[in-house]
């Protein structure tokens, strides 16, 4: 009674059908254009409540923040992380605790302090001399560079070490990773979360499973290593942090234990991985085919920097237009477009409608990134959507790729840091410059629990020979 109205739904798989399998953005949208910012869908039998618009979205995630801050459980990407971790963890003790504990650890190891930007900028080195060696004329792909990248400077908080770009292990991983992302919000997940009666089916969301295994194994030797080799009191990463606090806890109750380490880093890993690089993969794809930001970005951080040998994330404050052209990136990468599903904590109201406990959330974030009448220009790659009439850099309320409330992302500090750190110093070394023969560039993100753009190559030329 007084739920939210939605498409009519089949029995037993709800409104499987009313969705396309491999991208659902479109539908979402068609929906709201039918039934409202606040609409009703039945993935099989599960209630679910699609949040569309900047109102909506922050009377549930902000001002009702706690009433909306569980996750929904027993789906596919409860399974295959076994009920771990902190991204999927219920609104309760575990996820409180390990969330705390996250946020203070990275804070600790030099968030918001010079030690993050020197791991960042030890990273963007490597990245340096892999474009070096693409400038004498030929193209590079930048997608396993970025990822790589991105997934090291996660690597050196967590197990206090980098891999080379060419590395087995670490490319296993990224690939485990990507492919977890497609699949997670993919057809044979949906089939999964909407027909229980198929989990047990050898169909392809088995890839999934098999793909955190590997990760899992992986990070187990990583974890046997550590407990090998460190001194207690003198944490050297993240992990040292966990297993100094499980001693400290031993029997207090508290949510600590080894089986949740492994999962819990694995969070992290993949939190911090494919997001990232795929918000640098879309900035760089639009910074090559709009030349003339690229340029005005090149002339901000020159005046800026002059003689310094590097930036720091301090300079942001001085490159009011750098600034809006990251966010305008981030605005238009669109980089997690469902957010993670929330769900309600207990019986609460949104908008006038009733919202049972345990209805599963769905946050459009593209309704807000994009919504008419929060962006002078809601539909273009466009700076000026961050700048106000005196140049200066102003940062719309509807501006949310991290969400917002409790639940935001807790690795937004370290993404906004590595955005900047990476853009400002690539762009004050190079030039890139859309192949000749790469024809007009396909924009279209690939869907997936993290969208990414279209594979695609980039020339590089050093500015001080341009
Ligand atoms: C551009 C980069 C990033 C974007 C766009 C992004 C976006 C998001 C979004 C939309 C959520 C869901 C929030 C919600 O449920 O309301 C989230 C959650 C999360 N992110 Fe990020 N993220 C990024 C980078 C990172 C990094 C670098 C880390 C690593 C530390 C990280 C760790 C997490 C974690 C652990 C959560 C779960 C938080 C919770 O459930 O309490 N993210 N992120």
């Amino acid at each position: 009674k007084n739920f939210p109205s939605g498409p009519p739904t089949l029995p037993l798989v709800g409104n499987l059908f009313n969705l396309s399998q491999e991208n659902p953005l479109k539908d979402l949208e068609r929906l709201r254009n039918a039934y409202g910012n606040v609409y009703s869908l039945f993935l099989g039998r599960r209630p679910a409540v699609v949040l569309n618009g900047l109102k909506a979205m922050k009377e549930a995630i902000v001002t009702k923040g706690a009433d909306f801050a569980g996750r929904p459980q027993d789906m596919f990407v409860n399974d295959v992380t076994q009920n771990r971790g902190v991204i999927l963890a219920d609104y309760g003790l575990r996820w409180r605790e390990h969330r705390r504990f996250a946020l203070m650890t990275l804070r600790n190891f030099g968030l918001g302090k010079t030690s993050m930007e020197d791991r960042i900028h030890d990273e963007i080195q490597f990245t340096i001399k892999t474009l070096e060696q693409s400038t004498a004329g030929g193209t590079l792909s930048p997608q396993v560079m970025f990822h790589n990248a991105a997934s090291n400077i996660i690597c050196q908080v967590l197990f206090g070490k980098r891999y080379e770009y060419n590395d087995e292990l670490i490319k296993i991983i990224v690939q485990c990773f990507t492919e977890n992302a497609k699949i997670a919000n993919g057809p044979w997940a949906m089939l999964y979360d909407s027909l229980p009666i198929t989990r047990y089916l050898p169909l392809p969301f088995r890839n999934g499973f098999r793909n955190y295994k590997t990760c899992q194994n992986i990070a187990m030797e990583l974890v046997k290593e550590h407990k090998k080799t460190k001194v207690p009191g003198e944490p050297r990463d993240f992990l040292d942090c966990y297993l100094d606090e499980l001693d400290k806890r031993k029997d207090d109750g508290s949510s600590f234990s080894e089986e949740l380490l492994i999962n819990y880093i694995l969070d992290l890993h993949f939190a911090g991985t494919d997001t990232t690089s795929n918000t640098l993969l879309t900035g760089f794809l639009y910074l090559m085919n709009y030349p003339h930001i690229q340029e005005r970005c090149q002339q901000e951080i020159d005046q800026v920097l002059q003689g310094k040998d590097r930036a720091s994330f301090e300079d942001r404050l001085s490159m009011p237009y750098v600034q809006a052209v990251i966010h305008e990136i981030q605005r238009i990468a669109n980089t997690v477009p469902l957010s993670v599903f929330h769900c309600t904590t207990k019986d609460t109201e949104l908008m006038g409608y009733t919202i049972p406990k345990g209805t599963m959330i769905i946050q459009n974030l593209n309704s807000v990134l994009r919504e008419e009448g929060q962006w002078k220009f809601p539909h273009e790659f466009n700076p000026e959507n961050f700048l106000n009439e005196q140049g200066e850099f102003v940062k719309p309320e509807a501006f949310m790729p991290f969400s917002a409330g409790p639940r935001v992302c807790l690795g937004e500090g370290l993404a906004r840091m590595e955005l900047f750190l990476f853009v400002v110093t690539l762009l004050r070394k190079f030039k890139f410059i859309w192949p000749e023969d790469a024809g007009k560039p396909d924009f279209t993100p690939v869907y997936g629990i993290t969208q990414s753009p279209k594979p695609y190559y980039m020339k590089v030329q050093l500015r001080s020979s341009v």
